[in-house]
């Protein structure tokens, strides 16, 4: 038997009251919105168990158990583990020497990279695109569905990629000399080259120089034109283009280099790239306001009118957290880079300006990544250490969307072991969640900016709360922009959600969201047919079974059905 709760809204957009059997109707005093209510019930009307529904909609060529498609991973993993048991967090790897070739991407797959991040400031263009050909493959061949993250080098101040070397170690007093002169043959010993011009400018004698935010430091000692001498004081291992930041007086200088574009012309030229190889998400270095990310989607839209690439805002300056709440509303993602950031404020404000991003997202409905250093000592260890499990723990606890590997999976030892960490912990802090019941505590503000809007927002709370209180099997939502999907994660439900979606980028892009499983699947406006259909291919699977109970929601028509698996 299934029941269902419909709201009406009349064709030409205004709302009107819809008999239904000769009901009564609960009139909502500012609209005319009404639910249909049989005489003994209220809210939740009786509607014929969808296994009797006539399947006059349907062709034969839609009942093929293929058309349905899940990626391989999950559908392993939920036959395996059970709903329940489903991972909600989802798992970005960055792509680097260490993971680049078709069988370690596949490894990585396999061990529940939902995205790859490609990062602009490495490599080739012809490498990454390379690497994102490789995803697809793996995705066509394999039955993945790995979304792809462009990640824009962004123009901050760095350091040149050390002549070839892949990495060069600069130990306790020695003098090392940074330079903005433009070597054109081998560098000389213990000299790195700096890509901002007005370096040796705005440096000064005394100031310290921290090498991707601290990891080694140097003060400056002298100034020679192009070269400034740095003598250095925290020992370590310099990495190809890693960020330098200068302090004077214990604060970050920021003189002429914080007027450095966002966007610098190299990574136009990344841009376009990205558009042109169809990339899911850019993510956007350095961003300090929403103007940035506007003037990028327009650009998008004049230069690819089809493409529906997402832009993530990554949080990594001291302006980003200043215009905070407007980025974030601007983009329809966000990370948190505490690498970067992390060398723009004050370590131990790291923690609160990450709880900080994910609320603040999470009130927005804008998927959040937490990344840089969660497991960093796996790059060259293979257990992490109790610190980095509680690291992951925490930003798992906060309802992140999503962890992120950098050096861990892109130039580290042990990818995949890292990952199979990343995966473990979410899992074990996801279970204590939900036993702690803190589903129950989620109250979000509204954000709806039109009145249909706030209905499907409405409907989305309303079938996460009946979910929780039901103890459902799964949410369906059958979504052609993901919107609804989107406010369904946003609460953060006890159980899954399987999202089903005709196009497959917005099934990529689902992948960054928690506890969405992104289904591709074509269906009609009308849900009866809909929803056999779906039964039907999940059931050829060995997906659900009869009687699993599940609460079904759609964007083309407002209401939440309940009802068990026929
Ligand atoms: N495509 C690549 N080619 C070579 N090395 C890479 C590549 N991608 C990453 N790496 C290596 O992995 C390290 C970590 O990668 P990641 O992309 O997270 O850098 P990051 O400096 O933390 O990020 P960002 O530059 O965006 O702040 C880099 O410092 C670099 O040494
Ligand atoms: C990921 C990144 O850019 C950072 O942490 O700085
Ligand atoms: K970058
Ligand atoms: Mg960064």
């Amino acid at each position: 038997m299934a029941q269902s709760l419909q709201l009406f809204t009349a064709p030409n957009g205004s709302f009107s009251s819809v008999t239904h059997s000769g009901n009564t109707h609960a009139h909502l005093p500012s609209s005319k919105l009404s639910f249909s209510t049989p005489p003994n019930s209220f809210a939740l009307s009786l509607r014929p168990s969808t296994s009797s529904l006539p399947r006059r909609h349907v062709s034969t060529a839609d009942w093929s158990p293929t058309s349905i498609e899940v990626d391989a991973v999950t559908e392993a993993e939920l036959r395996e583990n059970g709903f329940r048991s489903t991972r909600r967090t989802k798992l970005v790897c960055t792509v680097g020497p260490a993971t680049c070739g078709f069988e370690q991407l596949e490894a990585l797959a396999v061990g529940g990279m939902n995205v790859a991040r490609i990062n602009m400031c490495h490599g080739t263009r012809e490498w990454h695109r390379e690497v994102i050909q490789r995803v697809r493959r793996l995705n066509d061949d394999k039955g993945f569905a790995v979304a792809i993250m462009m990640d824009t080098e962004g123009s901050e101040i760095h350091m040149g990629d050390l002549g070839g070397a892949s990495s060069a170690k600069a130990e306790d007093g020695e003098i090392w000399t940074f330079s903005v002169r433009a070597f054109d043959s081998t560098l000389p010993e213990h000299t790195v080259n700096v890509n901002y011009e007005g370096f040796a400018e705005d440096v000064k004698v005394g100031d310290e120089l921290l090498v991707d935010g601290g990891m080694v430091r140097f003060e400056v000692i002298g100034k020679i034109g192009p070269d400034v001498k740095c003598l250095c004081t925290d020992p370590g291992l310099l990495l190809p283009r890693a960020n330098l930041t200068f302090w004077r007086n214990g604060s970050l200088v920021r003189e002429r280099n914080s007027m450095l574009p966002t966007i610098s012309s190299k990574d136009w030229l990344d841009i376009d790239f990205g558009i042109a190889e169809g990339v899911d998400f850019i993510a956007i270095s350095f961003v300090k306001s929403a103007e940035v990310i506007h003037h990028l989607r327009s650009y998008i839209a004049a230069r690819s009118p089809n493409s529906d690439v997402a832009l993530i805002a990554k949080i990594e300056s001291i302006d980003s957290l200043k215009n905070l709440e407007e980025i974030i509303q601007a983009s329809d993602a966000a990370m948190v880079a505490r690498g970067d950031l992390g060398a723009q404020i004050p370590l131990e404000q790291v923690p609160s300006a990450q709880q900080r991003i994910v609320e603040l997202c999470r009130q927005l409905n804008k998927p959040v990544i937490v990344a840089s250093q969660l497991l960093e000592s796996m790059i060259e260890y293979p257990t992490p250490t109790r610190a980095e499990v509680a690291d992951v723990s925490e930003a798992v606890k906060q309802g992140a969307d999503a962890l992120m590997l950098s050096g861990e999976s892109a130039m580290g030892q042990y990818p995949e072991k890292a990952l199979a960490v990343l995966r473990s912990v979410s899992l074990r802090i996801e279970r204590w969640w939900r036993e702690q019941k803190y589903h129950e505590t989620i109250e979000h503000p509204s954000i709806g900016t039109s009145f249909s809007e706030n209905i499907s927002e409405e409907i989305c709370n309303s079938a996460a709360k009946m979910a929780n209180n039901l103890e459902v099997d799964a949410l369906f939502v059958y979504t052609k922009t993901g919107c609804m999907a989107s406010l369904l994660s946003r609460c953060r439900p006890d159980c899954p959600i399987f999202a089903f979606t005709t196009t497959p980028s917005v099934r990529r892009r689902l992948n960054l969201q928690w506890g969405l499983i992104p289904f591709r699947l074509s269906f009609s406006d009308d849900m009866e047919s809909n929803l056999n259909k779906t039964f039907s291919l999940l059931k050829a699977r060995n997906l659900i079974k009869s009687g699993d109970l599940v609460i079904a929601v759609s964007d083309m028509f407002q209401s939440i059905q309940v009802m068990n698996v026929p």
